[in-house]
């Protein structure tokens, strides 16, 4: 059943002239917008710190919008309506006073009110006290926090303590951006919506698992953020352990946001600790240096613009994990992930065990286990690689490898695809928590990551360099290659 139109709601938004506002935010509410599907009397206040009226906050919105929305899906009256709804509220976050006008701003009731705290972290709890004591929300606002929640498992903890003296884990919405991508929920539809794959989806069917989550680009003038932060904490320790969770969990019991993320949390407390001694097998960490991308020569992380030159911090990771349970005892799941890596490509990868007993040319038995390959974008959709007779008098019983395929654009006619963020403030805007993390996730996450992470910095290696333009460190194929695999684009 399509979803019908939301339920009225405000939606105060904090950091509204910030980056991440600007480029994923307003663009997803205007597509909201011009789906149909924001309620005639929802409102949007933009909060920021520029001293400017809400004439001129709207006409930076109209500027970003022509910028960020793709030009044919941009329309100027629909824009101008969007842009009716939003008002300007300037303030300081710190200073609770200015908190007091938020209340006449609003025209429904608190718990009908959506906070997004589109802001550093270091202002969540700031905010959260401040609403709180200025009478802004109640038990039933909805409240939207972006990652990362904390930079280890301790400073997660502080947050979300601030934010749990003012709110209720299910008013909490913690944005993992990937869980909003059509296709990552898509795995929720093909693990449990298939009983082809659920009963193929074990340690006696598969032999390994590939997670690639590649960027094409490099640090986008965020250098400050990202050497504070690097890969395994902007990307793995959310986005790459929630897809990990996604293809490994057990069947929930339903859809609720409780029966999916508590199957996600047995996951990540089945994850193997990642202790010094397994280091050299199971972690590689990489750092690009000048090289290219899409052609043209590119710098090196030392050399982007903001750098220190003497960084250790990663750009590039590739990690062996593994899930110390009865559906995944000996699968190993082979993550990897960095930025300037050749292409902008995200899949998944099922390698299926081969039959149990191989009659076909000897020659050919390396082809002979299948690979489903879930493209989670570009070109998204997936593939089945299946084994065939070759065709031809001539052929014998010769074996080819060929795919079923399904592309998403092609079969289902789609005519595009939604960005993360409009799936997320839709759920939100409904109510919805099962596309966002549960703060016991979030725990169990980091310290997953904390223990690799304390590895590092205790020997003190320096990561390997890998030129910008390349899949990363030849550490990261030897470490796939010593188990007598490889990556799938190397295969
Ligand atoms: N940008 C992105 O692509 C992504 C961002 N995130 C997360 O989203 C959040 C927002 O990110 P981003 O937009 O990049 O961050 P910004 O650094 O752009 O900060 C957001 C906004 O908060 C404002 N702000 C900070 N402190 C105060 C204050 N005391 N009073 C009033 N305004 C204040 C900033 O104002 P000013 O400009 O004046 O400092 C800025 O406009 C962060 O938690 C980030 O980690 C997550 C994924 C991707
Ligand atoms: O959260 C983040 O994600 C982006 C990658 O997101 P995608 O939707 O473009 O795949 C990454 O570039 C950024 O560093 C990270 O903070």
């Amino acid at each position: 059943m399509a979803d019908s139109i939301n339920t009225r709601c405000d939606l105060m938004m904090f950091g509204a002239l910030g980056d991440l506002a600007q480029r994923k935010l307003f663009p997803a509410l205007y597509q909201l917008e011009r789906a149909g599907l924001l309620h005639d009397g929802t409102r949007i206040l933009a909060i920021a710190r520029n001293r400017a009226g809400t004439g001129e906050v709207r006409r930076i919105l109209l500027e970003k919008l022509k910028e960020h929305v793709k030009w044919h899906e941009f329309d100027a009256g629909v824009a101008e309506g969007f842009l009716q709804r939003v008002d300007y509220h300037f303030l300081d976050f710190t200073n609770s006073e200015g908190y007091r006008d938020l209340n006449g701003w609003r025209t429904i009731e608190a718990s009908n009110l959506i906070v997004y705290m589109a802001t550093p972290p270091a202002m969540y709890g700031v905010i959260a006290r401040n609403l709180r004591s200025n009478g802004c929300c109640d038990q039933d606002t909805r409240v939207v926090v972006e990652k990362p929640i904390g930079h280890d498992l301790e400073s997660s903890k502080v947050i979300n303590d601030e934010l749990g003296e003012v709110y209720n884990e299910n008013q909490l919405f913690r944005i993992d951006h990937y869980l909003g991508k059509e296709t990552v929920q898509n795995l929720i539809a093909l693990r449990f919506a298939n009983n082809l794959f659920a009963s193929q989806w074990d340690q006696n069917h598969i032999s390994h698992v590939e997670i690639s989550v590649a960027e094409s680009v490099g640090i986008e003038g965020r250098w400050g953020y990202f050497d504070k932060a690097g890969q395994v904490r902007d990307m793995v320790q959310n986005h790459l352990l929630q897809l990990l969770c996604l293809i490994a969990m057990d069947p929930p019991a339903d859809l609720s946001a409780d029966s999916i993320r508590n199957e996600k949390v047995k996951v990540l407390k089945a994850l193997r600790r990642i202790t010094p001694h397994l280091m050299d097998t199971h972690v590689v960490r990489g750092q690009y240096t000048a090289g290219t991308s899409d052609g043209k020569p590119v710098p090196g992380y030392l050399e982007e613009e903001g750098a220190i030159k003497r960084s250790k911090t990663e750009t590039f990771v590739a990690l062996k994990a593994e899930i110390e349970n009865w559906r995944w005892s000996g699968v190993p799941f082979y993550i990897r992930t960095g930025k300037r890596l050749p292409e902008k490509l995200s899949q998944i990868i099922i390698h299926f065990k081969p039959a149990p007993h191989y009659i076909f040319d000897p020659d050919q038995k390396h082809l002979a286990n299948n690979k489903l390959i879930i493209r989670l974008q570009p070109d998204e959709g997936m593939s089945l690689q299946i084994l065939t007779k070759d065709q031809g008098l001539d052929k014998g019983m010769r074996l080819r490898q060929g795919p079923l395929e399904l592309t998403f654009s092609e079969t289902f006619e789609t005519d595009r695809i939604p960005d993360a963020y409009e799936r997320l403030l839709w759920e939100i805007m409904k109510g919805n928590q099962y596309l966002f993390v549960r703060r016991d996730e979030v725990e169990h996450a980091w310290q997953w990551v904390d223990q690799i992470i304390r590895n590092w910095e205790d020997s003190g290696e320096p990561p390997k360099r890998y030129a910008a333009g390349t899949w990363g460190p030849v550490a990261s194929i030897a470490m796939i290659t010593r188990d007598g695999r490889s990556w799938y684009e190397d295969a």
